[in-house]
C-alpha cells in the first residue's frame, strides 16, 4: 500500500517506521533542514532521539507529490498537532482516504477531528486512529494495540491493511466520536493525575496518594463517558481501548507529556517554561477549556477537566483544585 504520513513529530515517525517495514511510505514534514537531516541521518534527533529509521521509509518536504500517490490508491495519516488538522485536511487530494492521529477539540470551534473533516470534506471518507500507544514504544516495536475508527468500512479496513502486524495489533470501531471524544479526554486526565501524583511527590501534607489517583482514572472514565454518550457515541466504547486503555496509559506511564505537565505544575513551575522546556505538544493544555465547553452546552457535568482548567489558568493551585474536588457532596456512583 501507499502511504502518506504527514507531520515528522514523535507519533507521525514511529508510525511510519512501522508502516514502512511493509509498505511503501512517504514521511512529510514542514521544515525542509530537518527532513533533509533525517534523511541523512535516518533518525530523527528533534522528536524520537535514539531511533534508528527503516532504509525503506522515504522523507520529504514536497507536500503534493507525497499525497498524491496516497490519494490515489492508498491512505494519508495526518500526524500533526490537532491545531493543524484542518489546515492538512483542507490541502489532501478531495479523493483521499485519509485518517489522524491527534487527540483533542479544536481551540476556538471546540470540533472533535470527525467534525472537522465533515465540514470540509463532507463526501470523503475520513477516520482516526487511536489508542493506548506511546511513540517512543512504537517506534522500537514494542507489542502494542490501536483502534481504527470509521464511519467508513471501507477506510477502517484499510487502516488495517496499513498498520496491523507483528508488533501493532489494529482493532475496529464504527464509534469514531467515542473514540475521539476518549482521545481528548484522557489528555485532560492525565494532567490531574501528574498534579496529585507531583503533590504527593513533593510530600505536600494530606497530599493525595495512590487512592486518590485511583479515584481519578474511574472518576474521571465516568465523566468522560458522560461527555461522550451526550455527543452521541456509545458507552461501551469508553471501556475500550481509546477510553479506559489509553487513560490508564496515561494518566499513569512516565512517559506522558500530559502528565509531565501536571507533575511539574504541582512543583510550581509556570505552565509557559513547562510547555517551552517539554518540547513536544500536550493536547490537554490546549483541550481542556473546550471539553468544558461543550460539556456545559449539553448540560454534562465534568468536575475534574474544571478543576484542571482552573489549574492551567492559575485560579486554583494545586493543592485547592483538590481540595475543591474533596468538598463536592455525596453522590451516587451510577447515574441513571
Ligand atoms: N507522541 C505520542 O506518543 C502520541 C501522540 N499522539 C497525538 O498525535 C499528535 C501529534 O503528536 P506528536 O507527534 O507526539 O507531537 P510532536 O510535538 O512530537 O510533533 C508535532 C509535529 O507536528 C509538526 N507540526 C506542527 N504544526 C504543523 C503544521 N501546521 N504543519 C505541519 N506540521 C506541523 C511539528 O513540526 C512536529 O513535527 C498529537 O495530537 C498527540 O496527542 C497520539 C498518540 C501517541
Ligand atoms: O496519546 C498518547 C498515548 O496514547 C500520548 O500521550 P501524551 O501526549 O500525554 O504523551
Amino acid at each position: 500500500m501507499n502511504i502518506a504520513v504527514l507531520g515528522a513529530g514523535a507519533w507521525g515517525t514511529a508510525l511510519a517506521a512501522q508502516a514502512a517495514l511493509r509498505h511503501d511510505v512517504c514521511l512529510w514534514g514542514r521544515d525542509a533542514a530537518q527532513i533533509a537531516r533525517m534523511a541523512a541521518t535516518r533518525r530523527n534527533d528533534r522528536y524520537l532521539p535514539g531511533v534508528e529509521l527503516p532504509d525503506a521509509l522515504r522523507f520529504t518536504a514536497d507536500f503534493e507529490p507525497c499525497t498524491a500517490s496516497a490519494a490515489a490508491s492508498g491512505l494519508v495519516i495526518v500526524a500533526t498537532p490537532m491545531a493543524s488538522l484542518r489546515d492538512m485536511l483542507a490541502r489532501v487530494p478531495a479523493r483521499a482516504r485519509v485518517a489522524w492521529l491527534c487527540k483533542g477539540f479544536e481551540s476556538g470551534t471546540g470540533l472533535l477531528g470527525h467534525e472537522v473533516a465533515q465540514a470540509l470534506r463532507p463526501q470523503g471518507a475520513a477516520g482516526v486512529l487511536s489508542g493506548p500507544s506511546f511513540a517512543e514504544e512504537v517506534a522500537i516495536g514494542q507489542p502494542t494495540a490501536l483502534v481504527a475508527a470509521s464511519f467508513d468500512a471501507d477506510l477502517r479496513d484499510a487502516m488495517v491493511q496499513a498498520f496491523h502486524g507483528d508488533a501493532l495489533r489494529v482493532y475496529t470501531s464504527s464509534d469514531p466520536v467515542g473514540v475521539e471524544v476518549g482521545g481528548a479526554v484522557k489528555n485532560v486526565l492525565a494532567i490531574a493525575t501528574g498534579l496529585c501524583d507531583g503533590l504527593a511527590a513533593a510530600g505536600v501534607p494530606g497530599a493525595p496518594g495512590l487512592n486518590a489517583r485511583a479515584a481519578l482514572v474511574t472518576r474521571g472514565l465516568a465523566e468522560m463517558t458522560r461527555l461522550g454518550v451526550a455527543l452521541g457515541a456509545r458507552a461501551d466504547t469508553f471501556m475500550g481501548l481509546s477510553g479506559l486503555g489509553d487513560l490508564v496509559l496515561t494518566a499513569t506511564g512516565h512517559l506522558s507529556r500530559n502528565r509531565k505537565v501536571g507533575l511539574r505544575l504541582a512543583q510550581g513551575v509556570p505552565l509557559a517554561q513547562i510547555l517551552a522546556e517539554l518540547g513536544h505538544v500536550a493536547e490537554g493544555v490546549y483541550s481542556a477549556t473546550t471539553v468544558c465547553r461543550r460539556a456545559d452546552a449539553l448540560g454534562v457535568e465534568m468536575p475534574i477537566s474544571k478543576a484542571v482548567v482552573a489549574v492551567l489558568e492559575g485560579r486554583l493551585a494545586p493543592h485547592e483544585a483538590v481540595a475543591h474536588l474533596m468538598a463536592r457532596n455525596a453522590r451516587p456512583e451510577q447515574e441513571g
